[in-house]
Order: C-alpha cells, then structure tokens, then sequence
C-alpha cells in the first residue's frame, strides 16, 4: 500500500427512496461515512455526505455540494420518476456546483431487473453526453457498490502516482475537460493534473 493520504469529499444525492444510503451502508455499515480504500497506489479516503432525498430539503442541498470534490447522483432502476429527479440534480450540480465538479450517476436496485423502468442504454447515453461516470449498482445484493467506490478511488490513486511535489491533504478533486492538453499548471502551481481514460483529473491542495 502506498504512503500517500489522498481525501476528497463525495456527496450523494438521489430522489426519496433511490438507495443513497443503503448504498453506502451496505459497504461500510454506518450512516457518516468515511471510506477508505486502501489502494496499491495510495490510501484514498472518501468522506461521503448522505443527503435526504425529500424535496422539503432540497434548499440545504447546496450547503453540501458547493464544498464537494464529487458528487454521486442516484436513481432507482425501477422509478421514471426518480430517473428524472436524477436529471434535475445533475442540471443544477451543472448550473449551481463547482463547475469542475466530478460526478457519477447511479442506477440503484439492479436487483429488480423485472420492475425495470430506466433502460442502461438510455441512462449510459445520457450520463456520456453530460460527461458523468455512469454504474448500475444494488445496495441490496451489493451488486457493484464497491466498484463505484473504487471507480472513483482508483482516479485519485492515478493522479497520486504521478505527484510531483510533497502536498497537504487535498481539499478538492475536480473533473477537468479531457481535450486540454496535458501537463498543464494549474491554480499558481500548486495544482496539477493527469488523465486517465478519458477522464481527467486534479488535486487543488490547501498548500
Ligand atoms: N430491492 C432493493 N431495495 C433497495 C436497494 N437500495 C435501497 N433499497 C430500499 O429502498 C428503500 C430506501 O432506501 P434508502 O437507502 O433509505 O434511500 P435514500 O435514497 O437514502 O432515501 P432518503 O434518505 O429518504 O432520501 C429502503 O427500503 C431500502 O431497503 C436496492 O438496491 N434494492
């Protein structure tokens, strides 16, 4: 395992009823929520932000995205309606978030494949075109949960193999646009960036 502490906080957001947090309960079996992945790479830790799904408190919403590296937008597999609530958060993640903020659609509760109303083709489409990672998961078999998790663990480690210089924790990790051209300094050069697989990404560390 490697030396280097990467941390980065993720938000769930995601309809009443999607899955957010049996998604995470059911790798770590808590409700506040620090995973660490202890990766060849490094040690990533994900200090994750459940959020409630009712539109009552959609307004604190922002409280926990604005600060967020990452964002994890779930919906329920067999539920158009929470698809579309799905849709509505990544347009405001897009209109109101970081601009660079990474984030990962779900598809939750997999293991109701026969109740299916989201189709993966239409959900993988859209989350390509709005440049989202994209995972269809069940928190209940714990059907791909922990591949999220790594998904996005692993894109810290890619970024931490190539750290060029002795950094404090990290206090955002950001999506940048895959076309810019590599090696680019960023942020007076504190900040730095790397791709991998299309997706692109950067620490900003504290300093
Ligand atoms: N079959 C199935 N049920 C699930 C799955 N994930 C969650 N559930 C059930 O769906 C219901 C809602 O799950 P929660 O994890 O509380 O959903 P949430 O998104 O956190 O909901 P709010 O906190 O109210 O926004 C519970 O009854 C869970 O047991 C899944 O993958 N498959």
């Amino acid at each position: 395992m490697g030396s280097d502490v990467i941390q980065a906080k993720l938000v769930l957001l995601g309809d009443l009823g999607a899955g957010k947090t049996s998604i995470v309960e059911s790798t770590i079996g808590a409700a506040f929520f620090s995973q660490v992945l202890c990766m060849d790479e490094a040690t990533v830790k994900l200090d994750i932000w459940d959020t409630a799904g009712q539109e009552r408190y959609h307004s604190l919403a922002p409280m926990y995205y604005r600060g967020a590296a990452a964002a994890v937008v779930v919906y329920d597999i067999s539920s158009t309606d929470s698809y579309i609530r799905a849709r509505k958060w990544v347009d405001e993640l897009q209109r109101q978030g970081n601009p660079h903020l990474v984030m990962a659609l779900v598809g939750n509760k997999v293991d109701l494949e026969e109740k299916r109303h989201v189709g993966t083709q239409e959900a993988m489409e859209y989350a390509e075109r709005n440049g989202l990672f994209f995972i269809e998961t069940s928190a209940k078999t714990s059907q791909n949960v922990t591949e999220l998790f790594y998904e996005l663990g692993k894109h810290h480690c890619d970024l931490s193999t190539e750290t060029t210089f002795n950094y404090s924790l990290p206090d955002k990790l950001v999506k940048v646009r895959p076309h810019r051209p590599s090696g680019m300094v960023l942020h007076d050069g504190r900040c730095r960036r790397a791709d991998s697989g299309g997706w692109a990404w950067r620490f900003c560390c504290s300093g």
